[in-house]
């Protein structure tokens, strides 16, 4: 890329054209006027070798984002920044540097295959002033690529395609992961408001730091890298490239820091989908169909989020059945307004899974996570749409060599064997275990946190014990009380 001054200054040329067309005009009597300005751009349309296509940011009926204008942004920024000599700055993923894209009314040249082309960027702001609540709304930005005459199919049919790929490619290298929550419906007004909102996803959990079985590790990875490298497959057995998992067990033990290392492995966004914020199933569909490929959905307590479960559901429905005969009018209308509150349902969230999966790009996981897995309705979690159940559990023997080598940098102890005894005979949860494995203070050395969880974990045996003497004597009482009255 070349500044465009150095080479034939197209703009320059062009400004030249309407500074004569400025000059002569105002020579003219009014009437003759408008014939000189008919004639001049029909004359100018006609001479004029070069075609344009302009490129704005946002297009159509809804004003939807134009993707081609953010790739074409990404691709010029990254060519520009080493020739264009009016460059915005904005911090880049890390804080520490900062990416350099084209400045408005700046133009620079490309060449592909053997043929010069011209961008230049542009930025209308409206002239009258007007009280906004969110500013720059009707700012309007495109890009406009000029070309001469000859080389429009060339252009047309490759250059532009080849631009658009590889400005996708450089910003999926260089994108900020993001983590979205949705926002309520009542925001989503305005055609710039988004659907959702996003702040950098910066959670530090690997699959190295996740503390759990080696083997259940190893085989989640694998399952991680071959979806993610799966297009052809996927497209080879006519298949969406998609991917449900369903994550359960008691709090504490990983589930939500599994998703972070999911997405830190793939370089995937995380859509965190709070469904009782949803007021109704199609609510829930736009918001899913406005999630990008490389992303996970993430629905924490699918059991808490709604009443989702088909037994209960089932019993709710029969009891309003009953209520709504007997109230008058106007509880009903107080009833009615209640029930808009959220009114997302079981087969509402599985037709907009489903349709997620066959109405939008590809790669795309999405994860339920659940304490009570037994609550959930088979249909939510059948195979094909929860292709892998995975069971996170109390803290074993693997899972504490884990914590002992992140946490304390040891890979063997004397006491080692007395844990890993302990652990087999209590349940403590991972996130317990991490807590009493942490130095508390610069004095701590390793000895002590082994120490202190060797306490709690004794603690927690008495405990166990205490309370399983305990129900077994409820159980004695009950078969006596069974005897004496038989
Ligand atoms: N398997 C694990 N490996 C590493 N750290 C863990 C593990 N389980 C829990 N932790 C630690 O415990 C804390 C809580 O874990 P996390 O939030 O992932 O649990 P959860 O299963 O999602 O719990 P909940 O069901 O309450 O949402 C985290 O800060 C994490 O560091
Ligand atoms: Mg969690």
């Amino acid at each position: 890329m070349v500044m465009m001054g150095e080479m034939l200054n197209l703009g320059t040329t062009m400004g030249t054209v309407m500074l004569v067309y400025t000059f002569c005009k105002q020579f003219l009597p009014p009437h003759l006027q408008f014939y000189f300005e008919k004639y001049f751009h029909k004359i100018v349309r006609f001479v004029n070798p070069y075609v344009e296509i302009t490129f704005d940011e946002f297009t159509g009926e809804h004003m939807k984002r134009n993707e081609a204008y953010s790739a074409i942004k990404t691709y010029l920024s990254d060519k520009s920044s080493a020739s264009a000599k009016r460059l915005k700055a904005n911090v880049a993923k890390d804080s520490e540097s900062v990416v350099l894209t084209m400045d408005y009314n700046e133009e620079v040249t490309d060449e592909f295959q053997g043929v010069k082309v011209w961008w230049s960027s542009k930025r209308t702001v409206p002239s009258t002033q007007r009280i906004a609540w969110y500013p720059n709304d009707d700012e309007k930005r495109s890009y406009k690529l000029t070309v001469h005459k000859r080389h429009r199919e060339l252009i047309t049919q490759s250059y532009v395609s080849h631009v658009i790929k590889e400005g996708k490619e450089i910003a999926t290298k260089n994108r900020q992961r993001k983590l979205y929550s949705n926002n309520p419906s009542q925001n989503w007004y305005g055609y710039r408001r988004s659907k959702w909102s996003n702040v950098p996803f910066e959670h530090p959990a690997r699959f190295d730091t996740l503390a759990m079985d080696a083997n259940l590790k190893e085989q989640i990875k694998n399952d991680l890298i071959k979806f993610s490298t799966a297009k052809d497959y996927y497209t080879r057995i006519g298949k969406a490239w998609k991917r449900g998992y369903l994550l359960y067990g008691p709090p504490g033990t990983g589930k939500s820091s599994m998703i972070a290392a999911m997405a830190n492995l793939l370089d995937y966004d995380v859509y965190d989908l709070e469904l009782t914020a949803v007021k109704e199933n199609a609510e829930l569909r736009r918001l899913l169909l406005d999630t990008s490929s490389k992303s996970i959905v993430v629905i924490e307590d699918i059991d808490c989020s709604l009443d989702l479960t088909g037994q209960r559901e089932k019993k709710k429905t029969e009891k309003e059945g009953k209520d709504e005969e007997q109230s008058d009018p106007i509880t009903k209308k107080v009833k009615e307004d209640e029930k808009k509150e959220s009114k997302v349902t079981l087969s509402g969230l599985l037709n907009c899974i489903d349709g997620l999966w066959s109405s939008c790009g590809g790669e795309r996981i999405i994860v339920f996570t659940t304490n009570y897995v037994e609550k959930l309705d088979p249909a939510l979690i059948r195979r094909g749409r929860m292709d892998k159940h995975i069971e996170l559990s109390y803290c074993c023997f693997d899972a504490f060599k884990v914590f002992a080598k992140n946490y304390l940098e040891i890979d063997s102890h004397s006491l080692f064997g007395e844990i890993e005894t302990l652990l087999g005979e209590t349940k403590m949860t991972p996130a317990d275990v991490a807590e009493n494995l942490m130095p508390k203070s610069d004095l701590d050395v390793v000895e002590t946190c082994m120490k202190r969880l060797i306490e709690a974990l004794k603690e927690a045996k008495k405990k166990k014990a205490e309370k399983e003497e305990k129900e077994e004597c409820v159980e004695e009482v009950k078969e006596n009380g069974v005897a004496m009255a038989a």
